[in-house]
């Protein structure tokens, strides 16, 4: 059974579908958005956190009415999955919530046209004076000089941000004959939208000169924050008009009240503001020529239930292991694979914990080759997967798909992905190569393959992982269950020497199998003795085996159960 934790007010519709979901159970509290207005994000951190740390709590659902915080995340229970019903994650901690390994997913395309609409709406209304008419009319007066507004057709409105929202934006602008320019650095060249073109500029000062009004749909970013600012002000023309139904602080608040005062704008239409709600003396509120509404972009009955009902299913989804969507910290990782691409995942699990305790002097690059066009959809998660399966026995940190990518960076290794078509001779495979931080896995490899550890996979028909190489050692076993692998000097006596050592500790060998490599200079050769036991190697029997004469190295691990 799942549990949803709804701590947002989010739409009626997105509960109703958690209720009436067999597998789930939902915890309605939209109260949390008022408890952080009377006592403040603190308050809200604490009650969430400890209904998280209780480990009760499989989803959580917010909009932007709280704040995910590290301090809520601190001991997140069982918490797998917080969808952002909305665009918008700058509400949610996103490190914070990797480094749990929680997946963050947003709803990004069910609020695009409303959102769109929401900031034309005030664009209409702000040159149409609409608020301070309606504000002069409700208090008793009747004023009709006051209030001559600015017609849209024939303007040039510039786009700031030409991704869902900014588009939908721009094509309704079009509709109205007004000439849409743009800004947006991932867009290098000028759009088409219908029969008209949008000409878009290399930078955001050299599009503002040449706009009346401009309208922003970027994220809130270090390089958008207080983008419109004095200096980008003083670009404009003089009476340019400003739309932002993004995010607040974009564009600078003080420079902006500054801008409407002097003329150099003639008015701002806000839906978003660096502190929600504006404190209540704040001059936004008041000025003349600033229009302001509370945050209502994406607020209208068919987005709301839209994004309520998209981030109840996306939470589901992903916790039953059917699919991942509007992942916002997960590239490249899928759950709804076929049952070749989750053989494969739980090959590549096997097979980099094969092969970690073998890597004795840590990991710098991991070279994963996947053999199979059919395999290519999973390759994220082949990665993601190997590299949770080599690193999780030298962290105490829980390693999982999520979080893996961030602490691989963190410790710099490095991982590359070669995907080979195979042709009729070559089989569907793994292969994994794991270099050592000073081009050397081992301490003192007497083989020039032991500077490295290869490891190769495959899976057949009965969907069965082998491995079938280890480091230049052929071989086709099934890893699972208590394993050890074993390297020796290939001579006499080798295989009674471990079985002897094996039944003095009480431990029975299921299977063995053995694979032996010339060494290179011609002087003899080694093996390789892959075990499976019924239970696991002691340390005292590892070290024991270990001294022998003939022991290289010894290493054993814990597999899942094939
Ligand atoms: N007022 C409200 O209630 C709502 C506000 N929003 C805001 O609208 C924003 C845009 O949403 P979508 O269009 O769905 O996102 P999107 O991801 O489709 O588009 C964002 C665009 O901004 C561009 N961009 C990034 N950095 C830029 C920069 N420095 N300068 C110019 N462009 C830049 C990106 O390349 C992208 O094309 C969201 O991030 C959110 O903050 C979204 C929904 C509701
Ligand atoms: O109504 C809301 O939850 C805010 C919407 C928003 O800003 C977003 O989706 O980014």
């Amino acid at each position: 059974m799942f549990t949803l934790l709804a701590a947002d007010k989010l739409a009626q519709e997105g509960l109703d579908f958690i209720n009436s979901q067999s597998d789930a159970t939902l915890l309605d509290r939209p109260d949390l958005v008022d408890l952080k207005k009377e006592k403040g994000q603190e308050a809200v951190d604490e009650e969430v956190g400890k209904l998280l740390a209780a480990g009760g709590v499989h989803a959580m659902a917010v909009r932007s009415g709280i704040k995910v915080t590290p301090a809520m995340l601190e001991n997140p229970g069982n918490l797998k999955v917080i969808a952002r019903a909305g665009v918008g994650v700058d509400n949610i901690d996103l490190a914070a919530a990797t480094d749990k390994g929680i997946l963050v997913v947003n709803t990004a395309e069910a609020s695009t046209i409303t959102t769109a609409e929401h900031a034309f709406t005030l664009m209409m209304a702000l040159l149409r004076k609409v608020g301070p008419a309606y504000k002069t009319m409700s208090d008793g007066g009747w004023d009709r000089n006051k209030f001559k507004g600015r017609q849209l057709h024939g303007m040039t409105v510039g786009v700031v941000g030409l991704g869902r929202i900014g588009r939908t934006f721009a094509e309704r602008a079009l509709a109205f004959g007004m000439t849409v320019v743009g800004y947006d650095p991932f867009v290098n060249t000028d759009i088409q939208l219908g029969s008209h073109t949008v000409k878009t500029f290399r930078t955001f000062e050299e599009m503002v000169p040449h706009v009346d009004v401009m309208s922003f749909h970027v994220p809130k970013t270090p390089e958008t924050t207080g983008m419109l600012n004095a200096e980008t002000f003083a670009l404009c023309k003089k009476g340019v008009y400003v739309v932002n139904a993004a995010r607040g602080g974009i564009v600078d608040e003080t420079d902006i009240v500054a801008a409407c005062d002097s003329g150099q704008c003639a008015g701002a239409a806000l839906d978003v503001f660096t502190s929600e709600p504006p404190a209540e003396d704040s001059p936004l509120r008041t000025h003349p020529n600033i229009l302001v509404t509370p945050h209502l972009g994406a607020s209208t009955e068919e987005a709301q239930t839209a994004v309520s009902v998209d981030a109840a299913k996306a939470c589901l989804s992903y916790l039953r292991g059917e699919g991942i969507s509007g992942a916002v910290n997960a590239g490249g990782v899928r759950v709804d694979l076929t049952d070749q691409q989750a053989a494969y995942v739980s090959l590549a699990d096997r097979m980099a914990r094969l092969i970690s305790p073998m890597v004795t002097r840590g990991v710098s690059e991991l070279d994963i080759e996947i053999c199979g066009v059919e395999l290519g959809p999973a390759a994220g998660t082949i990665e993601r997967t190997a590299l949770v399966g080599l690193l999780q026995r030298h962290f105490d940190t829980p390693l999982n798909v999520i979080n893996v990518g961030s602490i691989a960076d963190s410790r710099d290794i490095e991982t590359r992905i070669t995907k080979l078509d195979h042709a009729k001779s070559a089989p569907t495979q793994l292969t994994f190569t794991i270099h050592g931080p000073k081009g050397c896995v081992d301490d003192a490899p007497d083989h020039e393959a032991d500077k490295v550890r290869k490891i190769v996979g495959r899976v057949y028909d009965d969907l069965q992982p082998r491995v079938v190489e280890i480091n230049g050692y052929a071989m086709d076993m099934v890893p699972a269950g208590h394993m050890a692998i074993i390297q020796n000097d290939d001579r006499p006596g080798m295989i009674g020497l471990v079985g002897s050592e094996f039944g003095k500790a009480g431990v029975n060998i299921a299977d063995m199998t053995i694979s032996r490599r010339e060494n290179a200079d011609g002087s003899g050769a080694t093996a390789l003795m892959l075990l499976k036991l019924d239970e696991a190697a002691s340390y005292e029997l590892n070290d024991a085996l270990g001294e022998r004469e003939g022991i290289l190295k010894i290493a054993s691990v814990h597999l899942p159960e094939a």
